[in-house]
């Protein structure tokens, strides 16, 4: 059946998470882009971007970057008009540009029946997504893409693998209102580790790794941290350590920044009730002058999905 027309979901993302710097991320429920893909004549690319401003130009506008990348792939010349719907902030640390990139070339390959695997996307969502964070970390696209929790080894061709990880688990999301650009908080980075660093952040990230695949709750908590990037980006978002503490305090399984930040994390049982320290939280921003927005999500297993055709 011809399509003309196809509208996909893909969801916001957390990535590094804790020790998994540039090769850790899981997919968040009820954040995403939604992407509708509409075959037009001629050759241009359009843009229609809803609900907030990003670059209309195909060349700057990640999704039709990684949208050409796939159609010269396949050799096909016809334009589109993509139809953008993000509810959630660009440069908030959610992969918000992964999700655009991923939902571009997940809703190409459905509309124009090119057959190719999730996995065999990514590299085509990565050519986009490196135009926005300035490197090509798969991190926010492997796990959008493919949903739950993926760790990935390599990204041309994409090698990885999905993390198993306790379905009672679910994640408390803190944005407040201060712009990070995932190019800008790569750049504060040393070039170089020493070799101690790097040693415990390899010992933590095999901890996360098995205490998520054996529902581990402490030993989540005593691995999910990060001593290469954390110490330098923290200093970008204001409160870091008060946020952490409250969530300590009402029992977070770890907490962390959300990619390059300035969104956090944390990590709870599903049975927990977080109003309390939600209100905590901004009250705490309030009081800076900082509007903060709070989200609670379970893990989304499904990753990019179809959710119209026309
Ligand atoms: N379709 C898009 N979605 C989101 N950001 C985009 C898009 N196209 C270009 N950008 C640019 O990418 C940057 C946001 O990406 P990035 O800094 O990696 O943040 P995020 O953590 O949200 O992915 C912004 O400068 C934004 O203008
Ligand atoms: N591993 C990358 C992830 C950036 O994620 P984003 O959501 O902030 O774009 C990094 O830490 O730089």
């Amino acid at each position: 059946m011809n399509k003309d027309s196809v509208k996909v979901f893909a969801p916001a993302s957390v990535s590094n998470v804790g020790p998994g710097f540039d090769i850790l991320g899981f997919a968040l429920e009820g954040m995403g882009d939604k992407i509708t893909l509409s075959k037009r004549d001629g050759t241009a690319y359009i843009i229609d971007a809803v609900g907030t401003d990003l670059p209309t130009d195909p060349e700057k506008n990640v999704a039709t970057v990684a949208l050409r990348s796939f159609c010269d792939e396949i050799g096909y010349q016809g334009g589109f008009l993509i139809r953008i719907e993000k509810n959630f902030t660009p440069g908030s640390g959610l992969g918000s540009s992964a999700s655009s990139a991923v939902g571009a070339v997940f809703a190409a390959n459905e509309l124009l029946q090119a057959g190719y695997s999730k996995e065999e996307l990514i590299s085509f969502a990565l050519d986009g997504e490196s135009l926005a964070s300035g490197h090509r970390h798969a991190d926010n696209v492997a796990p959008c893409m493919l949903g739950g929790f993926v760790a990935v080894k390599g990204c041309d061709p994409f090698d990885g693998f999905q993390v198993a990880y306790p379905k009672a688990l679910k994640v408390l999301i803190i944005f407040p209102d201060i712009v990070v650009k995932t190019s800008d908080a790569r750049g504060l980075l040393p070039k170089e580790v020493p070799m101690s660093l790097a040693i415990q952040q390899a010992a933590n990230m095999a901890g996360l790794i098995n205490g998520l695949t054996t529902a581990n709750y402490a030993m989540i908590r005593n691995s999910l941290k990060d001593v290469l990037a954390q110490p330098y980006r923290k200093r970008l978002i204001q409160a870091y350590d008060e946020v952490g503490k409250l969530c300590e305090e009402h029992g977070s399984i770890g907490f962390n920044i959300s990619g390059s930040g300035p969104s956090m994390f944390s990590f709870f049982r599903k049975e927990q009730d977080l109003t309390q320290l939600k209100e905590s939280i901004k009250e705490l921003y309030s009081a800076k002058g900082i509007n903060c927005r709070l989200h609670e999500s379970a893990i989304n297993g499904r990753g990019a999905e179809v959710i119209d055709i026309g």
